[in-house]
């Protein structure tokens, strides 16, 4: 292997040759040295349980006569093969980037296999094991990805960990996997359909993970609690569960991590962790109807009984407005505190073993710091927006909300979320008290507006806007790296492997940015300013080009010249739309 190649890449300790008729998303690399901080601790886990069936506590002695290492204390060498280690199966495995990358990082190994369907994919396995010298570890394998897990679901042959990383939705995997992990089995799944999770095309969704999703403001965390319940649903058929270590919404795509277990009578508690979303769509407020309820016995046990519904009336009751009906989604912890918190530990210690540690850091840190059992949450821009006042500064609406006695937090899924214990009364209770010292303009308070409705109760308590003690948390306080700036040239989940080679697809690149460029002489040429228009990803919460987008990030758009009040705000095209007077 040439390394001056341009098909040559490194990665933590693997270096891989992978053409572009192979799929290989540099930007991933985030997501892959998430799995292996998350594997490793999977894997003292593995062995703490191994240690208490066994009840042997003996010295590590990696690498006996067969040049295994066979005691069952923490393994500490990578690169080996361990006995009584886990058995990965990374389904989807392309180039094998990620397999070569878990051998070569991962202590305590017995197995890896990496399989692919697609018969070049599996020939660069092949040779990336080898270049690796991982070849005793990892054990390339061609077949259909649901055939592999199909075909190892007796219960001698299941996998420790499954890791399913394909194009788009993992949904037609999702059966397999849940039936080939052993008890207590760590499943990893990615899905980069966020178009699809995110409320663009409920329809679709409900074919893939059979649940409704809305065009919301929390479309990240929801894409979360869809594919989570959808996992669950899958593993309920086999009587089994799952338990959320860590959900995370990144970049593209969302990456979960969850331990699938046995047990009937678990799987019945299942029913309690769904629940439909109300959601109003004009300011934003969401409602949960869960679906079954858990009642108390008189002699001190439970039986379950059909929720009472419907907890909404048909009209918001903040802003009198419609409201959409979404879900089901899973209402239960998104994360499991503890593990995250070790996990943290490992990127901590082990800073330079990590391309990405800087960024591991915020997200593992924020996601610490979220509420647990605060499903979704409002995004602040958004809410000025609603009311066309001037921005509320996200410290202000988290002091506001601590002093009135209610908790508070981000969720790393977005930039400018309010997760928070509060009823969305509150907050616009706060929003009033704000409007009162920064009055929103006239024109806005007509009579179908929910401006109008919202802005014509009085507030129910004062809000105290002095920075609350708590009001700023530790990973903004330490300028931890939470969220990804200007992101490069390769962002985005790409597109399928092609037989064309690098150079084809680097033209390619070259005439986009050529026809961009056109786009934009033409714009000066005709001399249209775009900052006038609001930018309907930024609306959208998914906008990450900051100052760099040609149109505008500013809530105050002077989108006022529309005298239609039939006329939605989001569909006005300023200075170019029909409706102005
Ligand atoms: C997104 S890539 C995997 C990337 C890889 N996990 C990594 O981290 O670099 C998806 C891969 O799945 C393979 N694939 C798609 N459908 C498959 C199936 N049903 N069975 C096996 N492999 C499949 C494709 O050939 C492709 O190489
Ligand atoms: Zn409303």
């Amino acid at each position: 292997m040439d390394p001056d190649d341009k098909n040559f890449v490194k990665e933590g300790r693997a270096e891989i040759f992978s053409p572009a008729r192979v799929f290989y998303n540099p930007v991933q690399e985030f997501n892959r040295d998430l799995t292996i901080a998350v594997i490793s601790e999977h894997v003292k886990d593995h062995y703490k349980l191994l240690r208490e069936r066994q009840g042997k506590r003996e010295q590590e002695q990696p690498g006996n006569d067969d040049g295994i290492a066979d005691a069952l204390c923490d393994p500490d060498k990578e690169g080996i093969k361990y006995k009584h280690g886990i058995r990965i199966l990374e389904a989807l495995a392309a180039s094998g980037l990620r397999s070569v990358r878990f051998a070569l990082e991962i202590p305590g190994i017995q197995q890896i296999v990496a399989n692919d369907f697609s018969e070049d994919a599996v020939n660069f396995i092949q040779k990336n094991t080898v270049h690796n010298q991982v070849s005793d570890l990892v054990k390339p394998s061609m077949s259909d990805a649901s055939m592999v897990m199909y075909q190892n679901r007796k219960i001698a042959d299941r996998f420790d960990v499954i890791d399913l990383d394909p194009y788009g939705s993992a949904s037609p995997f999702l059966d397999g996997a849940v039936q080939a992990l052993k008890d207590g089995g760590l499943l990893c799944v990615t899905c980069t359909d966020m178009a699809v999770l995110a409320g663009n095309v409920p329809e679709t969704c409900h074919s893939k993970y059979q649940a409704v999703s809305l065009h919301a403001k929390f479309c990240h965390e929801q894409a979360l609690r869809i594919l989570l319940r959808c996992i669950e649903s899958h593993a309920n058929r086999y009587s089994r569960y799952i338990i959320p270590l860590l959900s995370v919404s990144a970049d593209f795509y969302i990456r979960i991590f969850v331990r699938v277990y046995t047990g009937q009578n678990q799987v019945k508690q299942s029913a309690c962790k769904l629940s439909m979303v109300y959601h109003c769509v004009r300011c934003g407020n969401f409602t949960l109807q869960p679906l079954i309820s858990k009642i108390q016995t008189s002699n001190g046990g439970y039986k379950f009984s059909p929720a009472r519904g419907p907890v909404v009336l048909p009209e918001c009751d903040i802003c009198s407005s419609k409201q959409n009906v979404g879900g089901p989604v899973w209402n239960a912890e998104l994360h499991d505190v503890d593990f995250v918190c070790r996990v943290l530990d490992r990127v901590e210690q082990n800073k330079d073993k990590f391309g990405t540690s800087d960024r591991l850091r915020g997200v593992l840190t924020m996601i610490t710091e979220e509420l647990p059992q605060v499903p979704f949450y409002y995004v602040n821009d958004e809410l000025s927006k609603t009311l066309h006042c001037n921005a509320l500064r996200m410290m202000d609406l988290r002091s506001a909300l601590l002093h009135a006695g209610y908790e508070v937090s981000f969720s790393h899924c977005h930039k400018n979320s309010v997760k928070t214990t509060a009823p969305m009364d509150i907050i616009w209770d706060i929003y009033r008290c704000w409007v009162k010292k920064h009055p929103v303009n006239e024109s806005w308070l007509r009579d179908d507006s929910p401006v109008k409705t919202i802005l014509s109760k009085e507030p129910s308590f004062e809000a105290i806007f002095d920075e609350h003690p708590n009001a700023n948390p530790a990973s903004r306080k330490k300028g931890l790296l939470r969220w990804q700036h200007n992101p490069g040239k390769d962002w985005g989940p790409k597109a399928k492997a092609t037989k064309s080679d690098n150079a084809s697809l680097d033209k390619r690149r070259e005439r986009g940015l050529e026809k961009a460029k056109e786009r934009k002489r033409k714009a000066v040429k005709q001399d249209i300013d775009y900052k006038q228009f609001p930018c309907k990803r930024f609306k959208e919460g998914c906008c990450d080009l900051g100052d760099e987008c040609r149109y505008s990030h500013s809530i105050s758009v002077p989108q006022l010249n529309c005298s239609n009040s039939n006329h939605s705000n989001s569909n006005c095209k300023g200075s170019s739309c029909g409706e102005q007077s």
